[in-house]
């Protein structure tokens, strides 16, 4: 018996009806991802200049920093775009003849309008800060070092960039300076802001020390939890919303040009004898020099009543043993009016944390190959004792290419880096492992330059920057997924019924 025949449900209206309005779905979920992605596309960088100069004691040296302008509060987007070294000595040098400061800097100020394009330049803050070779000069004569002053002035200020001054830095400013710039570099003032924050001992980042050894001056600054006995020494930062409690102090003649010129004058011979045996120096090497160039600097003016031999000649024995111990004579550990210092009667608490050492601690370790691997504090001393006993002619002749002035005092320099930071400022064989010798982090100098700028440019906020919950990569690629997954979902309903049960009335 033939089946019945089953009249085929007419295609209802509904069923089309459905399926337009399934399209019509998918097609303005889509139209949703591509207005919220478009709407939220971070918008075109627009790259913002900085040019800070550093006039240091014994050389000028001319930073360009650039960064995203509508990131600029965030931590670590602003880089170091250039570095020029200024021909010459520091602009202190032109005491002589003040009105040729500005003039020296004109090359790298040119170099700076090569680099940044021209269209930014009338917005592009430019910064001179000088630093202890300018203290050293204001001390002895202040009439000439406003001279030097209004010179290098006079040259920024008509140079096509936004001048925002020229000025000696304190030694605590210099400190701090430094103290930010490494920490931004390292991003050690992110703290993530995210549902890390809510776990329980979530371990926030900590910031590490800034040792900065110049020329005239050295600074150390570090984060203590201990009392700051004497308020020139404390210094107190709220920054990314994190409060900081800050130990900084600069030791004006400590920079290692001074410090030398100190180590020489207290080991003068005072008999007639022109000639100084001198264990800082390799053995063979000799130096002319005379007591009015020794005694041209405040950092030995006490000493300038001894007599002496109007010209003499240093000659080097090449013994680190002896030279540390000439070195050890410069600190005073004898009075100390706190309850603990580092020398010269200076208060200093107890050494927290990590160090970052730059500019000549870098300059000298790099030289004596101690930047890299993890030296113990003796092999480092048996490195600079090596280097201190090799004669001048074969030192010489295996580094023809460094300047002589470098070359023949880093076998003083490595005995007095050892002396700071051992007899001065207390590091041992134990937390010797937490120095770290940088030269640049990131592509960019470990220095006070980029602290400075990031300040008087406002681009280190008190509190952290509101910042969206999730990244632009992760609130697209949540919104493709779950549209994806609700047409997925209105597919399969559609598919396995035709008229999808889950559309039936009182499902949806
Ligand atoms: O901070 P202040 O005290 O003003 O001094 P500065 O800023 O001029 O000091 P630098 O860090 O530029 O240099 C510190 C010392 O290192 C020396 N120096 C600079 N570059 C050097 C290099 O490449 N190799 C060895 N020594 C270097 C320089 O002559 C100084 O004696
Ligand atoms: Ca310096």
């Amino acid at each position: 018996m033939e089946e019945p025949k089953v009249a085929k449900p007419k295609k209802t209206w509904k069923g089309k009806a459905l399926f337009i309005l399934g399209v019509l779905f998918a097609l303005a979920v889509i139209a949703l991802i591509i207005t919220a992605v478009v709407q939220n596309k971070p918008l075109p960088e627009n790259i913002k200049y900085g040019i800070v100069l550093d006039a240091g004691s014994s050389h000028t040296s001319l930073y360009i920093y650039n960064w995203p302008a509508e990131k600029e509060n965030d931590t670590g987007v602003v880089k170091q775009v250039e570095e020029c070294k200024v021909e010459g000595n520091g602009i202190s040098s032109y005491y002589k003849e003040p009105g040729k400061a500005g003039p020296s800097l004109e090359a790298c100020v040119n170099r700076a309008q090569q680099v940044i394009p021209e269209n930014k330049y009338k917005e592009t803050p430019i910064y001179l800060g000088a630093t202890a070779g300018m203290r050293l000069l204001r001390m002895s004569n202040n009439t000439l070092a406003n001279e030097v002053l209004l010179s290098v002035e006079n040259t920024l200020r008509s140079s096509p960039f936004d001048f925002q001054g020229a000025r000696i830095i304190t030694g605590q400013d210099e400190g701090a300076y430094g103290w930010i710039t490494i920490n931004y570099l390292l991003n050690n003032f992110v703290q993530d802001s995210s549902v890390l924050n809510l776990l329980p001992n979530f371990r926030k980042v900590e910031t590490s020390g800034a040792l900065d050894l110049g020329g005239a001056s050295t600074q150390i600054t570090f984060v203590s939890n201990e009392d700051i006995e004497s308020q020139d020494n404390s210094l107190h930062f709220r920054l990314y919303g994190k409060n900081y409690n800050v130990y900084t102090h600069s030791f004006l003649c400590y920079g290692k040009d001074q410090a030398l010129r100190q180590q020489l004058v207290k080991n003068l011979p005072s008999t007639e004898n022109s000639t100084i045996f001198d264990p800082c120096f390799n053995s063979g090497y000799r130096r002319n020099s005379s007591i009015s160039e020794l005694y041209s600097s405040p950092c030995v003016s006490e000493y300038s009543t001894l007599d002496g031999p109007i010209n003499f000649e240093i000659k080097g024995t090449g013994n680190y043993h002896l030279c540390k111990a000439n070195v050890q004579s410069i600190f005073n550990r004898t009075h100390c009016p706190y309850s603990q210092c580092s020398f010269n009667g200076v208060f200093q608490p107890v050494l927290q944390g990590k160090f970052g050492a730059f500019s000549a601690f870098y300059f000298v370790m790099d030289f004596l190959k101690l930047t890299q691997e993890k030296a113990t504090l003796d092999e480092v001393k048996e490195r600079i004792q090596q280097h201190c006993s090799r004669p001048w002619d074969e030192v010489k002749t295996e580094f023809p290419k460094i300047k002589v002035k470098y070359l023949s005092e880093y076998c003083f320099s490595g005995a007095y880096i050892i002396t700071l930071l051992e007899l001065g400022y207390g590091f041992n064989a134990d937390n010797w492992k937490d120095i770290s010798f940088l030269g640049k982090i990131s592509g960019s100098d470990a220095g006070w330059t980029l602290g400075y700028m990031l300040n008087l440019t406002n681009m280190i906020p008190a509190e952290l920057p509101p910042s969206p919950p999730l990244s632009h990569g992760v609130y697209v690629g949540l919104m493709v997924f779950f549209s994806i997954f609700l047409v997925f979902i209105m597919l399969t309903c559609w598919l396995g019924h035709r008229k999808p049960r889950c559309l039936q009335k009182g499902i949806i």
